[in-house]
């Protein structure tokens, strides 16, 4: 898997997000968190989602006291029922009016409850889309726009204790390259762009350390260990930097950014797999 550096040389098609209306789901601390910073500090208006209310509606005050009276809103919403997702979905439209920007970022990591970690880290992130899209797209009265889908470098490549998390990132990697091809061939005027952050200074990242969550896979905490020692932390900070890119280079669609502590850059995917000939 190639790299490509990407030099933001300046894109002749940047979004102004002015006025522009966005939804970010586990919004409430860590990655969501940040981004929904960048995104007011560039003007947009946010609606946070999450299941955690208390929090959430601590962040909502503080953003409207530090950007502006009703610039963010709070939704409580459990991404992994479908009801709640569509309920926030609809609150969000009925005071803003329209939804310009969406990040499914909500996500766990939890190998004991496995099924639990595939509703919330693919299945939502696939309703989260449909959601928008069905909103956004050009065919529907929409006026288009841009989906952020945050995976991770495990959406890359294998995370040995975790592999159900692995999974369900390399889902996200494959539904959301898949989606943005449709969408460009079907012209729905949306993009669909995935984010993959290395390992980052938040909450999730003490995951491995907890036998409760990692389960089956607590004797690998070594290997995530040396992993982590190989991919440094990046901050909430770096990654945000790289979702605003995603959000307002309107060149990009089907986009896979890679931010990791060595650099920020644009994965390329061969268009034919590298093979070792067998003979059968
Ligand atoms: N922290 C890291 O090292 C990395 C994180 N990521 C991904 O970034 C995303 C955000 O992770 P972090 O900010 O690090 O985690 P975090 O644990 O700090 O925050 C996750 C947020 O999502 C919310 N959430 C969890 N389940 C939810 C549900 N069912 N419905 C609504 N909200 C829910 C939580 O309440 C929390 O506010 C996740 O998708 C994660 O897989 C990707 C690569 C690295
Ligand atoms: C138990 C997991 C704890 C936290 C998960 C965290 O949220 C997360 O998503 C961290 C991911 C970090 C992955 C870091 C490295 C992965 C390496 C391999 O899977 C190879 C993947 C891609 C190539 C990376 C490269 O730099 O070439």
């Amino acid at each position: 898997m190639v790299f490509g550096k990407f030099e933001q040389a300046g894109s002749l098609w940047i979004m102004a997000l002015n006025g522009k209306v966005a939804v970010v789901t586990g919004a409430a601390q860590g990655l969501g968190k940040g981004f929904v910073e960048i995104l007011l500090q560039n003007g947009a208006n946010v609606a946070l989602l999450d299941l955690n209310e208390k929090a959430g509606k601590d962040l909502e005050e503080n953003l409207n006291k530090a950007y502006g009276a009703d610039r963010a809103h709070f939704y409580t919403a459990d991404v992994s029922s479908e009801q709640q997702f569509k309920d926030a979905f609809q609150k969000v439209l009925t005071k803003f009016g329209r939804v310009d920007i969406f990040c499914n970022n909500a996500g766990i990591v939890n190998e004991k409850n496995w099924e639990k970690t595939v509703s919330i880290n693919l299945c939502a992130v696939v309703r989260g889309t449909y959601l928008a899209l069905e909103h956004m797209k050009k065919e529907n009265g929409g006026q288009g726009g841009v989906i952020v889908n945050v995976a991770s470098l495990a959406g890359l490549g294998p995370l040995p204790s975790a592999p159900i998390y692995t999974a369900t990132k390399h889902g996200v990697v494959g539904f959301s390259r898949a989606l943005s091809m449709a969408s460009q061939l079907a012209n729905y005027g949306v993009r669909i762009n995935v984010l993959c952050p290395t390992f980052v200074r938040t909450a999730l990242i003490d995951t491995f350390h907890s036998e409760e969550l990692t389960g089956q896979f607590f004797n690998l905490k070594t290997v995530t260990e040396s992993l982590l020692d190989k991919h440094p932390l990046v901050e909430v900070e770096d990654v945000a930097k790289g979702f605003l890119l995603l959000v307002k280079d309107e060149s990009l669609n089907g986009a896979v950014l890679a931010v990791r502590s060595t650099g920020t850059g644009i994965v390329s995917f061969p268009t034919e797999i590298p093979k070792t000939p067998v003979s059968l």
